[in-house]
């Protein structure tokens, strides 16, 4: 099959936008310039509108199997597509957990039957990431999974967390953390700052997290384990990883759009859909994020894709789980914050959410290298739009973006030179 994606814009190292024509065929990239041509090409007409390498989320919750009233594979991935995401990667707190081969196997068999684009499953650190029993990740690595995480909750012991160190060191594979120190969480069900105050609701210290990134970084120096945080939210946190990269560790850092954008004094009332962990932090915490993302302290940008119901998130944040969705509002709302306003360019942004977040992973993708798998996006820069949450392909609702205004909207995602997302006429 032979198609050829002509009149587009790329953004070139200089951040300038350049028009092209891109060749594929049999479902790669094999030629991009202002000259392209293949004969006896299906055309895909690109009315001049960017060209992005499809985006790489290497942080979601797609709930299936065992949560399918939250969300599937199927809604997860056609979100995701829709948000312009083309790999992502699925956590592992799913009924059941992808902690045995038998298990791991389900998981792919589901994703091969339902996923519309690339879904590349995490194995687990521990048996039904209760903390406890340690999974055999040489086993789950033969089974497919990219890497290894208890994501949802924090590893507390630190020889569980050394011992699958080694092990993730001597098979080459990342160690992927959620840090939460259970004994620090004091029930909290957002930040221990000033609004938990005014609000009355119990606050979650930044200590809970940054304690178990500073354990980390030192058993992965220890254990020589590639090691990556989960959604960085505190200062503290920022200064952990910055220390331990300059001293040579190898850890990598993502952050969440929602930490980005928000910040404690933003949350209006007692909302579950301002609820998610960790929760959002405070000015000085969230400046620092922006500056880690710039020095290259944090590595990539992951949204933490975490739906849940409607009827869970009806009630105040006391008993509702923590969480919001992602996908469909990820770049929109970055682009329309931080790059149109002249904080980032165009290409920081892009590759925070492409080729930075692969390459800690080792993956080929969020490239649009000759040779590379067709996954692509065309996204209308000019294109401004009301986030509606009613008007969400996920099945999650829980988000605190409702009502916002954005520009900059996927309306073509390609993945593996397949249309799996067009925008409705
Ligand atoms: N981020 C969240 O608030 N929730 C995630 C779990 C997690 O990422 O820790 C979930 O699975 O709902
Ligand atoms: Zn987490
Ligand atoms: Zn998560």
């Amino acid at each position: 099959m032979k198609k050829v994606l002509q009149n587009v814009q790329v953004v070139n190292e200089q951040s300038e936008l350049e028009t092209v024509n891109v060749a594929i065929e049999n479902g790669k990239i094999t030629a991009i310039g202002a000259d392209v041509t293949l004969d006896g090409a299906a055309i895909i007409e690109g009315n001049g509108h960017l060209l992005s390498p499809g985006f790489v989320d290497v942080h979601t919750h797609l709930r299936e199997p065992g949560f399918e009233h939250k969300e599937t594979i199927a809604t997860g991935t056609a979100s995701a597509a829709k948000g312009g995401f083309t790999t992502i990667c699925a956590m592992p707190n799913t009924k059941p957990v992808p902690d045995s081969v038998e298990n791991m196997e389900l998981i792919n068999g589901l994703i091969k039957e339902s996923a519309v684009i690339r879904v590349l499953p995490y194995g687990s650190l521990t048996k039904d990431i209760s903390g406890e029993v340690r999974t055999s990740i040489e086993e789950l690595k033969a089974q497919g999974a990219v890497a290894f995480s208890d994501d949802g909750v924090g590893i507390q012991l630190a020889s569980t967390m050394y011992e699958q160190m080694k092990e993730a060191a001597k098979h080459d594979v990342v160690v992927v953390a959620h840090c939460e120190d259970n004994s620090l969480i004091y029930d909290g069900v957002m930040h221990e700052g000033t609004r938990n105050v005014e609000l009355g609701l119990p606050g979650i210290p930044s200590i809970c997290e940054s304690v178990q990134i500073a354990r980390d970084v030192l058993l992965a120096e220890a254990a020589g384990a590639r090691y990556h945080v989960c959604h960085v939210s505190t200062k503290e946190s920022v200064r952990a990883v910055r220390d331990a990269k300059a001293a040579g560790i190898r850890v990598t850092a993502e952050v969440c759009p929602h930490h980005l954008l928000l910040e404690e004094m933003d949350i209006p009332s007692d909302d579950a859909n301002w609820k998610m962990n960790p929760p959002l932090r405070a000015k000085d915490d969230k400046d620092s994020l922006h500056a880690a993302l710039l020095d290259g302290t944090i590595d990539c940008i992951a949204t933490d894709h975490a739906p849940h119901t409607v009827e869970e998130k009806c009630c105040g944040m006391v008993g509702a789980p923590f969480g919001i969705v992602g996908f469909e509002t990820a770049f929109p709302l970055l682009y329309t914050q931080f790059v149109e306003t002249g904080k980032w360019t165009l290409k920081q942004l892009i590759d925070w959410m492409s080729v930075k977040a692969a390459q800690i992973f080792d993956l080929p993708y969020g490239t649009l290298e000759v040779g590379a798998s067709a996954d692509m996006i065309l996204i209308d820069l000019n294109k401004e739009q009301t986030i509606n949450a009613e008007g969400f392909v996920s099945k999650g609702r829980n988000t605190p973006f409702n009502g916002w205004v954005a520009k900059g909207w996927p309306v073509v995602t390609i993945f593996e030179g397949n249309i799996v997302y067009q925008e409705a006429e």
